[in-house]
């Protein structure tokens, strides 16, 4: 059960490592590299090329500005890829989120929100879940258990 992390810049560190935390949550072991596409594409294609020889089943990347990382990794394997757009500033993250959206047809690319880290994991976990039962029930767990959390929370009703 394996996952690989890459993305574009040492400053979107602290955004994907909420990817990791729930990867870690869920006992899914994973790897992590910083490496742009647009600065070191061979690097990143023999990364991606290894990554799969090592047992990686769901890529999760992440991008800020002109994000191109996800949809090059996408061109370069068959597993599954999840972007994470990521609000470089500017635009507050428009750029991104179009850039990896908007894939052209045959190589998809599946995207989470405005740096929603920690949804690529939920998903990637979810794919996963298909072939490993143990981590199915876990999702399961988790679901039940924020479902009760819901309703000791708000869901008897509120006074406001
Ligand atoms: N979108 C890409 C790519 C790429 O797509 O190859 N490489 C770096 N970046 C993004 O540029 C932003 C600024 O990066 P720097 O802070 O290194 O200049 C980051 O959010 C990164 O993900």
């Amino acid at each position: 059960m394996k996952v690989t992390i890459f993305f574009g810049s040492k400053s979107d560190t602290d955004t994907m490592k909420k990817a990791a935390a729930v990867l870690r949550e869920f006992g899914v072991d994973y790897s992590s590299y910083i490496i742009s596409a647009h600065r070191a594409g061979e690097l990143l294609a023999e990364t991606v090329a290894a990554a799969e020889a090592d047992g990686t089943e769901v890529i999760i990347a992440g991008a800020g500005l002109a994000a191109h990382l996800p949809g090059v990794i996408a061109s370069m394997t068959v597993l599954p890829v999840i972007g994470v757009p990521l609000d470089g500033g500017k635009v507050g993250g428009l750029d991104a989120l179009l850039s990896i959206v908007q894939m052209p047809k045959q190589i998809p690319v599946a995207t989470v929100g405005l740096d929603n880290a920690a949804n690529a994991a939920y998903l990637a976990c979810e794919i996963l879940a298909i072939k490993y039962p143990e981590l199915k029930a876990k999702l399961k767990a988790f679901r039940a258990a924020l479902k009760q959390e819901i309703a000791a929370e708000g869901g008897k009703g509120v006074s406001i």
